[in-house]
């Protein structure tokens, strides 16, 4: 009899990726798996490639060749509304709030339905997980801090129910009590059983949140392990991050 094999896809599987800017080839064959419910560090110094994957993922710069596959469908060549639709979340490192809405309607702009196999987010509960939110729910986008609104970011990307969230440097640009909260908020999302992939250069910060790591170096991947392994290796971190 034919085995039967129960083994189910990564949540996202990236293959041999390349993708250019106009006539520039930015990425040369990027391959990174994120499991179910990890959350996985993509790390990289400035213009490593870490925003173009993320960008590649999305659907949102010309992939040249490879594949994506979210839960072992092929989405690369997919709109970016679909691809949102599909269950991936979007974090980009711009913060696209809107400043003229309050924090409360930022957060109805990015309601969507539920979606099964993805936790379930309601304002209420956003507001438990970002409590500076809660406080300043009346207040415009425009007035909330660089940190509060990254915050605000997140929470509007979580009312859209991902199962996945890829994160663009989170940590970049705000004051270190925020950071700290924005660790434990990544926490949080992988307790509630969401699946993260995290770009960053803050090696600290991404040792203290993620499972795994991935090392991005001109478009191409160093390396891959986990942070033991990758302290084992000071070399590593040395040539291609900004330690
Ligand atoms: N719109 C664009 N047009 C042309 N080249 C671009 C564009 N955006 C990024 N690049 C180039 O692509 C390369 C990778 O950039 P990318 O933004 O992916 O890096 P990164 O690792 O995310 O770094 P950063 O922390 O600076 O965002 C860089 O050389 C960058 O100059």
């Amino acid at each position: 009899m034919a085995a039967c094999s129960t083994r189910r896809a990564p949540m996202l599987e990236i293959d041999g990726l390349t993708a250019r800017y106009g006539r520039a080839q930015i990425l040369n064959g990027v391959s990174l798996t994120l499991g179910r419910n990890e959350v996985v560090a993509l790390l990289g110094r400035n213009g490593a490639g870490k925003s173009t994957t993320m960008k590649s993922v999305m659907g949102l710069v010309r992939q040249t060749g490879g594949s994506i596959r979210l839960d072992g469908t092929n989405i690369l060549g997919r709109a970016s509304h679909l691809i949102c639709r599909a269950g991936i979340g979007y974090v980009p490192e711009d913060r696209r709030i809107f400043g003229e809405l309050t924090v409360e309607e930022n957060l109805e702009v990015g309601r969507r339905p539920a979606r099964e196999g993805a936790p379930h987010w309601s304002a209420d509960h956003l507001f438990q997980l970002f409590p500076n939110l809660a406080e300043r729910r009346q207040n415009l986008g425009k007035q909330l801090s660089g940190g509060e609104q990254q915050m605000l970011s997140i929470a509007r990307t979580l009312m859209g129910n991902p199962a996945l969230v890829l994160l663009d440097e989170p940590s970049e640009g705000i004051a270190p009590v925020i950071v700290e909260q924005m660790a434990n908020v990544i926490s949080e999302l992988k307790r509630e059983g969401l699946s993260v992939l995290l770009s960053e250069q803050n090696l600290h910060f991404a040792r203290e949140v993620s499972d795994r790591a991935y090392i991005i170096e001109k478009g191409t991947m160093r390396y891959e392990g986990d942070f033991a392994d990758l302290d084992a290796r000071p070399e590593v971190s040395a040539q291609y991050l900004a330690v």
